[in-house]
Formats: C-alpha cells, sequence, structure tokens
C-alpha cells in the first residue's frame, strides 16, 4: 500500500512547464532520494507531495490520515524576531511541553527549548526543524537538502540520524539530497529529475547495470557519474534519449517539450 503516490503530475508555474508528468510512489518505510540538477522540480515536486501545492494536471493521492513531518529547505526567519525554539515548536499547533522535550532530546538537541533561534548553528536548526518534524509522529518524512550548508561530519551525523529515526518510527522518508555518497548507500530507491522523471529504480540495481559499468565504472565517482549521465543526455525534438544506462523505458515517453522553452 502507497503512502503518496501521483499520476501524471504536472506543474506549470511563471508560465513554464516545472514538472511534466511524473509517476511516483512511496511505501511504507521506504527511503527514497530526488537527485536532480537546480531547478529541475525537486523541490516543487516535494511541495506537491505533501500537498503545499496543487498541481496543473495530474493527481497526488495521499493514503487516508497520512501524517507528513516536513523539513524544508530553507526557512527565514528574522535574526531580529525573538523567537525560543519553544515558542518555534507550537508553531503549527499546541504541543506539549513534555513532548517538544523528547523531541529536541531525540535529535541531540537537548535543552535547546530557551535558546533563540538566531543564534543556533546550522546544523543545531537543522536539528530543532527535524525535532518539529517528528511532533506529529509523521508517517513519511519529508527532507529538502536538509543537509545543506552542513559539514561532512554535520550531515554524515544527520544522515545517521534519519536512518535511527526511521527504524524506530517505522516511517517512510522522501529526501531531496545531492550528497551521491548518501543516496547510493543509504536509499532504497532513487528518482532522478530533470522537469520529468529522467530514471528511477534501486541504486545498486543502477550502479550494476552493464551499461552503466562500462562507461563510468563503480564507486562514488561512479555514482557521480550516474548523475552526470542521466541529466546530461540530449534528448531530441521528439523528447527521445539518445542513450541510457537505465532500463526505464517509460521514462522516454515524456514531453520534453519544456525544455525547449515552450508551455
Ligand atoms: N512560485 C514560483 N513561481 C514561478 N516559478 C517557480 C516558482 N517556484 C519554483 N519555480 C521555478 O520552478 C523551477 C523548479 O524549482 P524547484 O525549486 O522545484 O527546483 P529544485 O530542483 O528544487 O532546485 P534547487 O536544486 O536549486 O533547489 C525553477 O525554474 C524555479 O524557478
Amino acid at each position: 500500500m502507497s503512502l503518496i503516490t501521483t499520476d501524471g503530475l504536472t506543474m506549470r508555474q511563471g508560465g513554464k512547464t516545472v514538472l511534466s508528468n511524473v509517476d511516483f510512489s512511496i511505501s511504507k518505510g521506504e527511503i527514497v532520494t530526488i537527485l536532480g540538477p537546480n531547478g529541475s522540480g525537486k523541490s516543487t515536486l516535494l511541495r506537491l507531495l505533501i500537498g503545499a501545492l496543487r498541481p496543473s494536471a495530474g493527481k497526488v493521492v495521499r493514503q487516508k490520515g497520512l501524517k507528513i513531518g516536513y523539513v524544508p529547505q530553507k526557512l527565514h526567519i528574522d535574526p531580529t524576531l525573538p523567537l525560543a525554539v519553544s515558542r518555534f515548536l507550537q508553531l503549527p499547533g499546541r504541543v506539549a511541553p513534555a513532548a517538544a522535550k523528547a523531541a529536541l532530546q531525540r535529535v541531540g538537541a537537548t535543552g535547546f527549548e530557551d535558546q533563540q533561534l538566531a543564534s543556533l548553528s546550522g546544523g543545531q536548526f537543522q536539528r530543532v526543524l527535524l525535532a518539529r518534524a517528528l511532533l506529529s509522529q509523521p508517517d513519511i518524512l519529508v527532507l529538502d537538502e536538509a543537509t545543506q550548508g552542513l559539514d561532512q561530519p554535520g550531515s554524515a551525523a544527520f544522515y545517521s540520524l534519519i536512518e535511527e529515526l526511521r527504524q524506530e518510527l517505522g516511517c517512510a522518508v522522501l529526501m531531496v539530497s545531492h550528497e551521491l555518497h548518501v543516496v547510493m548507500a543509504a536509499s532504497d530507491r532513487v528518482l532522478c529529475l530533470n522537469g520529468h522523471v529522467c530514471c528511477q529504480g534501486a541504486p545498486e540495481h543502477v550502479a550494476s547495470a552493464p551499461e552503466y559499468r562500462a562507461l563510468f565504472g563503480t564507486g562514488t565517482h561512479g555514482a557521480l557519474a550516474l548523475y552526470r549521465h542521466e541529466h546530461d543526455h540530449d534528448h531530441d525534438h521528439d523528447g527521445h534519449h539518445h542513450h541510457d544506462g537505465c532500463d526505464h523505458d517509460h521514462a522516454h515517453t515524456h514531453d520534453h517539450s519544456h525544455q525547449e522553452g515552450s508551455v
């Protein structure tokens, strides 16, 4: 049973097609990573999936009563605005102090309640955002480049925390990440997005495909090559790819007209 399923999801914004015909689903406990270059529609897809945006065409079906914990890519807090962590955790709705305390503890932010949001480091702020996402006891955690701006150890620690939480809570995880080693090591499935779905599948399946190995070798270097490969390929005017190391034929029939700048 899928937690979220999309069918022909299409989004036009500012006169251009940002997402075209995306078919996607995520199941209970699954960890799925979305990869794609800047502006490829990753954040837009997440916002459609959580219901913060309405699609121009196609549909999103969420399991009845689905609880989503969302960690946005950016959250601008005016540094002159006094806002303590405990108040911030109350913003979506009333939360018992004990629940807030437990959530902070769980993400390694014990005792942060009285700190000002503006005084937190990038890594601490991400943990507070994660604590807020956990308050609803989500069935799915949705993370939009949650480790952006963190150093390597900070980001590795954040991902191992996510993995622990997934095991504890049994929640699914859907994340956007540019950290390919994480993607290859930790995801059940990878979705390569570039306004349309270029390719999706298990990372090891993709990485062990003979075409992929022949072209790019193995390891994280190969992962990077996989990423480049999927986004550097040419499309002819009928929207066909000229080469592909993945075996997802459905990805090749989409209309790529948005890439030519038309609507
Ligand atoms: N509200 C909006 N109005 C008009 N265009 C928008 C809006 N939101 C996003 N876009 C456009 O949609 C495209 C996809 O944006 P999106 O933020 O989803 O990409 P992304 O893959 O998350 O990028 P990045 O890796 O840079 O975060 C971009 O070209 C962006 O300019």
